[in-house]
């Protein structure tokens, strides 16, 4: 009775979390739509910026088309033993770290090498010398491993499964690398520190699990570190990440006393005995709850049947009934509620200290989805405009696969794949379905960090990596010639929003030219232009660090010394009014003349929460006013003029050019005519669309001791941010804030000088929005003086 009043209660709560997750196949066509956190209101201009953070209004995607081909028995019992998963968290939270512990328990390595340890070796997985230098991921590495479940709560579950790994830089200069594993990936980790807790890449990297509709596990990292409290982090999981999570492994004791935890559905004590957690690699040891600890493990189980009972229907009944829920009922529903993106088992640890790492490890087995069920799409070469299709991870079908990652190794080009549907064997002819080129494959390899295992194929599903075949990053290959198969769809790149001018110390060599393309072949949010003012190279990318990596990177790999200017915020310049446009160029200078007329629509476009895309081109011209053969010499003239804007000369975005009309002449008709024609529309429309200057906003977290809170906030004021939140915790103040990028120059010291040193903090990249129109018109002016000059 008392559990129908319960429910009753609860219905309310039950729907709203329903609503917020999506069944997968649905879910991942209604990418990045989940609705986000509530965040309070931001100051007058961030409120009106242009890049709505809400998705809701976007019109729903078609439903995509149901496999087609079925799998086989030898399929399903290949997948049903396959993870690949992904591991991503804040900087520092310790994923290398955790990595490290995954690859010695399953014997990958046979030494643990500590990030920045004593030993001078590094961490397995940051195998750059840089990374290991600075002690941070900058690539994300991927490695497999086997492990072996024992004592599952089922005994089918038990045995042997093969985990692809992909370890990601926490680094918000490095999203990019995130972004690429997420969309790989069909689960995830996500670690967090007990001390820290949520913080704002955390907050990042959540949506971009959302957007890509990956499920995952938590794991609350430093158990045993001084003021680690995971009952704290559990509440953030819930309040700032509205995730429906529960504890999954309870926490025996904290700090230095943090002595192993209680796996709540089995309702076991587990211990790591031995100096590096394990006795013969694997084993761990199982025993009766201490009576210390029973009380609260009871109540933490219960707190864990609740939590899958708002979500699974299955539990819910059970529940309702009032029986006790068997460690095998328990653990179906986890796994249910896991892979219908309904719930976040929440796992705790230290694995430093080399204590509850295995459970992590049995997490990812049991209950993280295989790639069967986790459905990938992908549209037609041939007919775009249809639903995307299922693809099915059979060995047997075409082959769709998708290169993600690409890397300059000792060998050559190494290219990283993942197979979705068909089988990708060595010495096969596959077609690269963006530029319709045949390659072959000539070597196939499994990559263990930056060591390699040679294979004659891989099947659907898994991950590996190829040598030899020239691509860009986002490239699908399939195994049908003419034109044929399936494309998937792109990656969400994000903006750059630090530039700075470079150039080679003494003579440029062709290695300077030859870095800067490998590097953008590589990264796409590294990008790379030349001035046309001042005829400088310019460099962009995500932050000084991204940048710095670089310029180390040509000096080490290419041998290539270089000058850099001072970082630069990248600015952008958008309208915020749609404006009509007919423009005619026309010249008659003797000889053939130049003739060319367009008629259409400049107008605002928000960023496709999909790709990151915010510029677009589309004609409607009917009628054959623009011979179609002219018409791709128009969108050429709108991406030209889009390379400076008229307020600043920084570049435009947020913006889509739609042509309706025109003419054309028979004989002074030609492809510059139009070209011409269409920069000069730009030039024209643009002034008339309320164009505005923006500049990137960054979400800045701050951690000081609680006496310098006044001081941490004037400082922040005094930058011009907005205070999103405070919090107190312990001794120290959290303060969130939202500050223009351009005013956090120097933020480090002076935030340094006003804490005695004791003050941290971090930042991510929250969007674009409009300047103050004081900075705007301050902007304009030193930008007209500027041409003036010239
Ligand atoms: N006390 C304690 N420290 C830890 C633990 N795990 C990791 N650390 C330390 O935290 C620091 C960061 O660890 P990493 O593993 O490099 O963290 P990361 O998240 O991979 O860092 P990035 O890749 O640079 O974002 C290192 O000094 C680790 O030794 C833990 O369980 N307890």
């Amino acid at each position: 009775m008392l559990r129908q009043a319960a429910l009753a209660v609860r219905q309310p709560l039950r729907r709203s979390l329903a609503a917020t997750a999506i069944a997968r196949p649905v879910a991942a066509q209604v990418a990045g739509r989940l609705p986000r956190v509530a965040l309070p209101q931001r100051r007058a201009f961030a409120a009106s910026a242009w890049r709505c953070d809400d998705e809701s209004t976007k019109p729903s995607p078609p439903q995509p088309l149901p496999a087609k081909y079925p799998l086989s028995d030898g399929d399903k019992s290949r997948l049903t033993r396959l993870r690949n998963v992904g591991i991503s968290a804040h900087i520092d939270s310790g994923k290398t770290t955790l990595t490290e512990r995954i690859l010695f328990y399953t014997g990958r390595v046979n030494a643990i090498h500590e990030v920045r340890g004593r030993d001078g070796v590094g961490a397995k997985m940051d195998s750059m010398e840089l990374e290991r230098e600075k002690g941070i991921t900058i690539q994300s590495a991927a490695t497999f491993a086997d492990w072996q479940v024992k004592d599952a709560a089922e005994k089918e579950r038990e045995g042997k499964y093969s985990i692809n790994i992909i370890d990601t830089p926490g680094h918000v200069d490095f999203t990019i690398e995130v972004e690429r594993a997420l969309r790989v990936l069909d689960g995830a980790i996500l670690v967090l520190c007990a001390v820290s807790g949520v913080q704002s890449q955390t907050i990042t990297v959540d949506r971009q699990m959302r957007r890509y509709n990956v499920p995952r596990l938590s794991f609350i990292n430093k158990m045993d570190r001084a003021g680690a409290n995971p009952e704290r982090v559990l509440g953030q999981l819930r309040q700032k990440l509205r995730m429906n999570a529960a504890f999954v492994t309870m926490p025996m004791g904290a700090e230095a006393d943090f002595a192993g935890v209680v796996d709540l559905v089995k309702m076991k004590a587990v211990y790591n005995d031995g100096e590096k957690g394990c006795v013969h690699l694997i084993d761990i040891r199982n025993d009766e709850i201490p009576a210390q600890y029973l009380e609260a493990a009871q109540a933490k189980r219960a707190e864990l049947v609740e939590a899958l009972a708002e979500v699974d229907d299955e539990l819910t009944e059970a529940w309702l009934e009032e029986r006790e829920i068997t460690p095998i009922e328990l653990g179906a529903a986890i796994r249910r509620a896991t892979i219908a993106l309904k719930f976040t088992p929440v796992f705790t640890g230290s694995a430093l200290a080399n204590k509850s790492v295995q459970p992590v490890l049995d997490g990812v087995c049991l209950y993280l989805p295989t790639p069967e069920e986790a459905p990938a799409h992908a549209l037609s070469v041939e007919a775009p405009a249809d639903p995307p299709q299922t693809l099915s991870p059979t060995a047997d079908a075409p082959l769709v696969s998708l290169a993600f990652k690409l890397e300059e190794g000792r060998y050559g080009q190494l290219t990283y794949i993942r197979v979705y549907q068909g089988t990708l064997k060595k010495g096969a002819t596959i077609t690269n379905v963006r530029t319709g080129k045949r390659v072959k494959v000539p070597r196939l390899v499994r990559m263990h960090s930056d060591e390699m295992e040679d294979v004659d194929s891989i099947g659907a599903g898994e991950i590996c990596a190829m040598f030899g075949v020239e691509c860009s990053s986002g490239d699908t290959f399939s195994d049908q010639s003419g034109g044929g198969g399936y494309t998937m769809t792109s990656m969400f790149v994000p903006e750059p929003v630090i530039s700075l001018a470079i150039r080679p110390k003494g003579q440029e060599t062709p290695n300077f030219s030859r870095a800067l393309n490998r590097f953008q072949k590589e990264d796409p949010t590294f990008r790379v232009h030349v001035d046309s003012e001042s005829q400088e190279t310019i460099i962009s990318g995500m932050g000084e660090l991204h940048l710095d990596i670089y310029v180390e990177r040509m000096r080490r790999e290419y041998n290539v010394e270089c000058v850099t200017g001072k970082p630069r915020v990248a600015f952008r310049e958008t309208i915020q009014e749609a404006v009509p446009f007919t423009y005619t160029h026309k010249k008659q200078s003797g000889g053939s003349g130049q003739y060319g007329k367009v008629v259409g629509r400049l107008e605002p476009m928000e960023i496709d929460p999909d790709t990151g895309k915010d510029i677009a081109f589309e004609s409607n011209v009917i009628g054959g006013n623009i011979p179609a053969g002219y018409i791709p010499a128009v969108e050429k003239g709108f991406r030209d003029a889009l390379q400076r804007g008229i307020l600043t000369g920084n570049p435009v975005s947020g913006c889509k050019f739609i042509l309706e009309d025109g003419a054309a002449h028979q004989v002074d008709s030609s492809e510059l005519a139009f070209r011409l024609a269409a920069q000069g529309a730009f030039r024209e429309a643009f002034p008339l669309g309320r164009p505005t200057v923006l500049e990137p906003i960054m979400t800045v977290d701050i951690v000081a001791p609680v006496e310098f809170q006044g001081n941490v906030i004037g400082g922040i004021n005094q930058r011009k941010g907005t205070i999103i939140d405070t919090e107190t915790r312990d001794e120290d103040c959290l303060v969130t804030a939202e500050v223009p990028l351009n005013d956090m120059f120097g933020y480090a010291s002076q935030l340094r000088g006003m804490t005695q040193g004791k003050g941290e903090f971090s930042m991510s990249y929250r969007q674009h929005a409009p300047v103050m129109p004081n900075v705007q018109r301050e902007m304009m002016e030193a930008h007209k003086s500027f041409t003036a000059k010239k």
